[in-house]
């Protein structure tokens, strides 16, 4: 058995790892240390993204490194265009793991040589797409909805190039997933808004529709906008569960590659679910308010679970700054709706029953 059918095996209706499980370390170092055997494109998705073949059927899920780590979102740029991060990948890893959610699938960096690693293992119409730039170097493009042309080339240097490799969730056969629709979802559209940016009673009639209307579901979807809220990923349009576990279980967090992108600025809207339903899981905030007294900071423990990454250090310093700052406002928020709602036990929640 490998690491990563073991780790399958082990996923919980509560949590996809137990916070002491060894198989995480393992995994990870089996996806930055194994040969790789073969690569394709992943269908589906907007933007360029390979799947990974190892030997004995381990697979991961690979985004490349397009920037440089101090390289922001490109001010004229939305939500939905923004390009994707590796980097984004690894430390959300690292931050689901640290606010003790363990919902995101491990992930880690890696330093790839694109002719033996990538090129030789290409076929089809991914290997059509590889070429030598000007100065030499060895780049592709795929294809894909978004930046798989030649403008938009994912280059190495001159075949060395990082990225993320994203353990693989089991397959279909093995375990179904259902996808949802995020209530707080965005409009993915340049002039429109959403429902819930207009209406500030968006809550109440989320309170009243299953799966939101009882159990864990409402309570891990403001975890999510923690979560969210701490990287600065706007981009969570929609959510998958394992549908074995029924409506009684964990959203996954999939998908991170637009986080860390505005160290600078705070995006309070990604909190909109905790700041319209004055709701937050009681553990979350215990666990915020640990960062905040100490004695460990969160960009502390941020900047030391991913010191061993292969590409470390994985984010610019900024970013580490900026979720000490985020912790502040996360818990001011709860503080103001404490003062407004005078009723403790409906802000600060375990499980709605
Ligand atoms: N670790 C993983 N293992 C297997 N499949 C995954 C994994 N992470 C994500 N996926 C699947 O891959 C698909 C695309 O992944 P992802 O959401 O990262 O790409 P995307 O281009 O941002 O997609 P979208 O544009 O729809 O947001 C998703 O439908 C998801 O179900
Ligand atoms: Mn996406």
């Amino acid at each position: 058995m490998t690491n990563l059918e073991r780790f399958h095996a082990r996923i919980s209706q509560h949590e996809l790892y137990s916070a002491d499980d060894p198989v995480v370390e393992r995994v990870l170092k089996d996806l930055a240390t194994q040969r790789i055997v073969h690569v394709s494109q992943k269908d589906g998705g907007t933007q360029i993204k390979l799947v990974i073949d190892y030997p004995r059927n381990v697979q991961a899920l690979f985004k490349p490194m397009r920037f440089p780590r101090e390289q922001q979102t490109l001010p004229n740029h939305f939500y939905f265009t923004d390009f994707e991060r590796h980097t984004a990948e690894i430390a959300a890893f690292h931050l689901d793991r640290l606010l003790g959610f363990r919902r995101a699938m491990p992930v880690t960096g890696r330093v790839l040589n694109m002719t033996t690693e990538l090129y030789e293992l290409a076929e089809g119409e991914l290997l059509k797409t590889f070429f030598v730039s000007p100065s030499n170097n060895l780049c592709f493009h795929g294809k894909c909805s978004y930046y798989c042309d030649t403008a938009h080339a994912i280059c190495g240097n001159p075949d060395t190039i990082e990225g993320s490799f994203a353990a693989f969730l089991p397959t279909k056969e093995v375990a179904v997933r259902k996808v949802w629709r995020h209530p707080w979802r965005r409009s993915y559209h340049k002039r429109r808004k959403a429902q819930w940016e207009q209406d500030s009673d968006y809550c109440s009639l989320v309170r009243d529709i299953p799966p939101y209307d009882q159990g864990r579901r409402l309570l891990d979807l403001m975890d999510m906008a923690v979560f969210d809220f701490l990287m600065g990923n706007m981009d969570r349009h929609h959510y998958e569960t394992f549908r074995v576990f029924g409506n009684d279980t964990f959203p996954l967090h999939l998908d991170h590659g637009r986080g860390f992108g505005r160290p600078f600025h705070d995006e309070l809207s990604i909190l909109a679910p905790v700041l319209q339903c004055c709701l937050i899981r009681q553990s979350t905030l215990a666990t915020l308010l640990r960062f905040h007294n100490g004695p460990r900071r969160l960009s502390d423990l941020m900047r030391e679970s991913m010191a061993v990454d292969p590409v470390a250090p994985v984010l610019w310093e900024p970013h580490l700054t900026a979720l000490d700052r985020r912790v502040k406002i996360v818990l001011q928020a709860v503080r103001d709706c404490l003062a407004k709602e005078d009723n403790v036990d409906a802000v600060v929640q375990n499980d709605l029953t």
